[in-house]
């Protein structure tokens, strides 16, 4: 393949930094494999003194693959790797480290519940407290803030303090660190140990970002340090396509760049080989709106291509039904399943998709873990009353549901013994204030048994009470309620399609089965439609591409509310758009968890002339 002009430029660049800005699609992963091997074939640099920087494993290994096929060998010293990769190896080639010393997420978790359980807070969802909590931990050590300086958007200033202070002794005990604490290791032995620097830099004497706006404060510092003194450094980046500021990124630190390195060449790379000019002219449309921004243009190279399509339908079961039916058209017209991705803003979005395309028996694959719907307690609570209703209930089924919603029966009253409603009566037989609502539970139990899972579900929330039960767990438990009952809603509608409970029952066995197939085979996928997140598809690309759910509240999510977080949602949304090369559809709902919604500003931004 022939490189045009500015990747060449940007191949031939020798020495010193080099900012290379490029759209989408632009062969950002090609010009560093040719600029690799153009070091090392014309320029004779040894092959070990390269480093090449990406942001996911996934990514490391597949510039390896493309650089190994382009040079037509089997391996090559050269170091590909993450940033936590490569400062967790300089960390365990100095101090001998090593994966016991690494402090996994649910220790983590664990140390900072205690944590904060000690501080006796008054808190509204522990769940999200402690997420938050430590993503602003993270923040601090990414960041390089002093934590006295640190103001927590989350609990007040000395609190939080206390909360770190408490975290990291108890980790340094533990004698673990942490992920961020990779990063700032390595900043501080590089600082402290300047002949331990000195020999990484002489190691790493030509150094390639890829991905360079998710960059984030103390990777920008330690790879600063280690470019030293040569300054060899060779940043490629799209600051539009910068999705990871949730998670400390800085795409200010790609301006920054040109700040601290004056005399960089700055290269654009102009041109998108990837997707049709419709596209291209429609995901620019979108970006505009954005005002943090490096203004660059961007042509397509191929004119044309097919018009993008936006798709309006009742609710998700309908949106998944059209999915699978325009799948299976565009696959029988002869586009290869796995050229087919569906993409979504979280991955619960994805669940009416996948159902939609077992039942049609498509193939399809998924890297990311989908939790399952069905396993959901309150799933388990429908489940355990429809057993009820199907008189194959066993005990436990009893025992789960007699007090949802509150009925004040004891558990006593069928210690040891079979699970009926006779033996419950008899248990009471004195107290009619209780057989009565026995008598009430046993005849509601009994109006669901002729009843579609859809009418179940509804008259279980609205007439038996469960709408109220879950309403005071949250609030007993200070969780939200908008949560639980967004859960409870979809269980509803995703039981529409089905006439008896026997065959809610046999679709929730098929569904788990082909989770749980997925879910082992991750390694070794079956070839087939794609399905993952948006933030998963960066770097990739598609014949034909779906975006679902584009509606307010899902994308952009319901949590961004700052500028700053909407421009991020935008740019997510022009990744997604990003990805297709010559067909691409968007969907939105109008009906969701039985209210109205809106589509997507992003939709609009689209349609504006
Ligand atoms: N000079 C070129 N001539 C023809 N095709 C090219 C050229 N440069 C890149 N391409 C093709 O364009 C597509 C996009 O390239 P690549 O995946 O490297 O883009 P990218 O810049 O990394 O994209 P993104 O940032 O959107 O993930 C690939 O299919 C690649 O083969």
């Amino acid at each position: 393949m022939g490189l045009n002009e500015a990747q060449k430029d940007a191949v031939l660049h020798k020495d010193g930094p080099c900012l290379v800005l490029a759209g989408p699609g632009s062969g950002k992963t090609l010009t560093i494999v040719n600029r690799v091997k153009y070091l090392i074939e014309g320029y004779k640099v040894r092959p070990e003194e390269i480093l090449v920087v990406t942001f996911t494993r996934f990514a490391a290994a597949e510039m390896r693959s493309r650089l190994c096929s382009l040079m037509g060998k089997e391996r090559l010293p050269v170091t590909i790797g993450t940033f936590h990769g490569i400062y967790y190896g300089i960390l365990r080639w100095t101090y001998r480290i090593g994966q016991k010393n690494l402090l996994s997420d649910n220790e983590k978790y664990q140390i900072l519940r205690q944590v904060i359980r000690h501080q006796k807070l008054e808190i509204f969802d522990e769940g999200d407290f402690l997420k938050d909590i430590a993503f602003e931990i993270g923040k601090i050590k990414n960041q390089r803030i002093r934590p006295e300086e640190f103001i927590s958007e989350k609990c007040e200033a000395a609190v939080f303090r206390q909360i770190y202070r408490e975290y990291e002794e108890q980790r340094k005990r533990r004698r673990k660190i942490d992920f961020d604490d990779m990063l700032v290791l390595c900043f501080q032995l590089f600082l402290s140990r300047p002949d331990v620097l000195r020999g990484w830099q002489k190691k790493f004497r030509y150094i390639l970002i890829d991905e360079f706006q998710d960059i984030n404060q103390i990777q920008y510092d330690v790879i600063r340090m280690l470019a030293l003194p040569e300054r060899n450094l060779f940043a490629v980046g799209d600051d539009d396509q910068a999705i990871y500021g949730f998670r400390g990124a800085d795409s200010e630190l790609m301006l920054r760049f040109k700040k601290d390195f004056p005399d960089a060449s700055q290269i654009l790379l102009g041109v998108n080989y990837r997707s049709t000019s419709n596209i291209v002219t429609n995901s620019l449309k979108v970006i505009m709106h954005n005002t943090r921004r490096y203004e660059k243009e961007l042509k397509a190279e191929r004119k044309g291509g097919p018009c993008l399509h936006i798709q309006e339908v009742k609710d998700v079961n309908e949106e998944a039904e059209y999915i699978a039916g325009e799948i299976e058209k565009s696959i029988r017209s002869g586009t290869k399943a796995e050229d087919i991705a569906v993409l979504f803003r979280t991955h619960t979005d994805a669940r009416p998709v996948v159902e939609a395309l077992l039942a049609r028996k498509l193939p399809f694959e998924m890297k990311e873990h989908l939790p399952n719907l069905y396993e959901h307690f309150i799933a388990k609570d429908i489940q355990a009353y429809f057993r009820l209703a199907m008189k194959c209930a066993g005990r436990q089924d009893l025992l789960q549901v007699m007090n949802r919603p509150k009925r004040y029966l004891s558990r006593d009253s069928l210690q040891g013994k079979r699970a009926s409603f006779e033996i419950l009566r008899d248990y009471y037989r004195d107290k009619d204030w209780m057989t009565d609502r026995i008598d009430q539970f046993e005849w509601d139990v009994k109006m669901m048994e002729k009843m579609t899972p859809y009418a179940a579900i509804t008259y279980l929330r609205k007439r038996v009470g469960y709408d109220e039960y879950l309403k005071e767990y949250c609030i007993s438990r200070h969780l939200k309620i908008t949560d639980l009952s967004e859960i409870l809603s979809e269980l509803e509608e995703a039981a529409k399609p089905y006439e008896t409970m026997e065959e809610w029952f046999s679709h929730i066995e098929e569904y788990t089965e082909a989770l749980k197939k997925r879910e082992t085979g991750r390694n070794t996928p079956e070839k087939g439609i794609r399905l993952m997140t948006i933030h998963a598809a960066k770097g990739l690309e598609f014949d034909t591409v779906f975006v679902i759910q584009a509606n307010e509240g899902r994308i952009p999510y319901k949590k961004a509310e700052k500028a700053e977080e909407i421009e991020e949602e935008r740019r997510l949304f022009y990744v997604a758009m990003t990805r297709a090369k010559n067909r691409l559809v968007f969907s939105y709902v109008k009906i969701k968890g039985g209210k109205e919604i809106l589509p997507s500003r992003f939709v609009d931004e689209l349609l504006e002339k």
